[in-house]
C-alpha cells in the first residue's frame, strides 16, 4: 500500500506536485498517467525518499522510506535503467546491491533467472541492449523480494517481445498480492496492464478510478451505422434524440455518440429503414485520457489533419 496525503513539492516557483492525495492498493497494477511535466516522476522520487516533500506525507506500508531499516525488501524501483556502471557485469552489479542488504547470492541467481538474464549475467553491462538494461533494472528492483514495486516508464524503447514480458511480469507480481505502480505514456500497453488508473496533470490528481470506471466516465461510446438510407436515418435520429452527435463516415453510413444501438435499431425499424451495420465500440484509454487532459498539456504542437 502506498499512501500520499497532501503531498506537495515546490521547485523554486514551480509546484511540481500540488497537494496530492491517493492510496495505491496491493494486489493490482496501478497506472500512473499524465502529460509531460505532470509530476509523475517527482511523485515517484518522493515515495522513494530521493526528494524531500515541501509539505504532506507519503508512506509505503505505513512507513516513510527514510524510516525503513531495510528499504529494498519493502519497495523496489526502476527509475532510470541507465544508472549502472558499464564496466560491471550484471551479476556483479546485483551482488553489490545485494551486499548492502545481506541478500544472498542465491537470490541474485533467482532474479537473473526471473528476468531472463542468466545467459548474459557474466557480460559487461556496457554492451547490453536497451531491453537487457531494462531487465537488469527490474532484476535490481526485485532483488529484495519487495511487496511494493515502482516502475517509471519500464517499457520505453523495448521491442514487442520485451513489452509483453514486462506486462506479464507485472500482472504476475500483482497477482501475488504486491502493490505495483507503473508510469507509461503508451496507452494501449497501459490498458492491457493496469487495473486502476491515476491521472496527474499540472501536479494534481485529475482522476483516480478502476480502469473500467475511468473508461466509462471519461470515454465516449461510439455507434457505427451503415444503411442505404443513411441520410434519412440520420435526420430521424437527430430529430428524436437531441444532444446526440453524428459524423458522416462517407461509406453510406455515419458514426454517432450519445446514443445506444437499441435506439438506432428502433428508429430504423419504425421508419422501415434497412440496416447493413449497427455496432457499438467501447472507448479506448487513449481517447478517454486525451479528453480528460486536453487542457492540461503544457508542451503542445499543432495537429495534422488526416
Ligand atoms: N529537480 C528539479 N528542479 C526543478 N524543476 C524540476 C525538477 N524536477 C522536476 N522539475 C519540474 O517539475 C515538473 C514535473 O516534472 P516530472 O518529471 O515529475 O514530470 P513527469 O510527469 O514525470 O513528466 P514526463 O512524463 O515528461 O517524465 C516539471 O515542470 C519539471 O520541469
Amino acid at each position: 500500500m502506498i499512501e500520499a496525503r497532501g503531498l506537495t513539492k515546490q521547485y523554486g516557483d514551480k509546484r511540481a506536485v500540488d497537494d496530492v492525495t491517493f492510496s495505491i492498493a496491493p494486489g493490482q497494477v496501478t497506472g500512473f498517467l499524465g502529460p509531460n511535466g505532470a509530476g509523475k516522476s517527482t511523485t515517484m522520487r518522493l515515495i522513494l525518499g530521493l526528494d524531500k516533500a515541501s509539505s504532506g506525507t507519503v508512506t509505503v506500508n505505513g512507513m516513510r522510506y527514510s524510516e525503513m531499516a531495510s528499504p529494498l525488501t519493502q519497495v523496489g524501483a526502476l527509475l532510470d535503467a541507465k544508472g549502472v556502471h558499464p564496466g560491471r557485469t550484471a551479476r556483479s552489479h546485483l551482488r553489490a546491491i545485494a551486499a548492502t542488504h545481506g541478500i544472498s547470492d542465491r537470490r541474485v541467481n533467482d532474479v537473473l533467472e526471473q528476468t531472463g538474464l542468466e545467459s548474459v549475467a557474466h557480460k559487461r553491462v556496457g554492451g547490453y541492449s536497451l531491453g537487457m538494461g531494462q531487465r537488469l533494472g527490474i532484476a535490481a528492483a526485485l532483488l529484495g523480494d519487495p511487496g511494493v514495486l515502482i516502475l517509471d516508464e519500464p517499457v520505453n524503447g523495448l521491442d514487442p517481445d520485451g513489452v509483453r514480458w514486462i506486462r506479464e511480469l507485472l500482472r504476475f507480481l500483482a497477482s501475488e498480492g504486491r502493490t505495483v505502480l507503473l508510469s507509461s505514456h503508451l496507452m494501449t500497453e497501459m490498458a492491457q496492464t493496469a487495473d486502476h488508473i491515476i491521472v496527474l496533470a499540472r501536479g494534481q490528481v485529475k482522476a483516480d478510478a478502476p480502469l473500467a470506471e475511468f473508461l466509462d466516465v471519461q470515454g465516449k461510446r461510439m455507434v457505427t451505422v451503415r444503411s442505404p438510407e443513411s441520410a434519412r436515418l440520420a435526420s430521424l435520429i437527430m430529430r428524436e434524440i437531441p444532444g446526440c452527435r453524428l459524423d458522416s463516415s462517407g461509406d453510406a453510413g455515419f458514426t454517432a455518440q450519445g446514443i445506444e444501438t437499441a435506439q438506432v435499431g428502433r428508429i430504423a425499424l419504425n421508419a422501415g429503414i434497412e440496416l447493413h451495420e449497427l455496432a457499438s465500440s467501447g472507448s479506448n484509454l487513449e481517447d478517454a485520457y486525451l479528453s480528460l487532459t486536453q487542457d492540461d498539456v503544457e508542451y503542445t504542437t499543432e495537429r495534422y489533419a488526416a
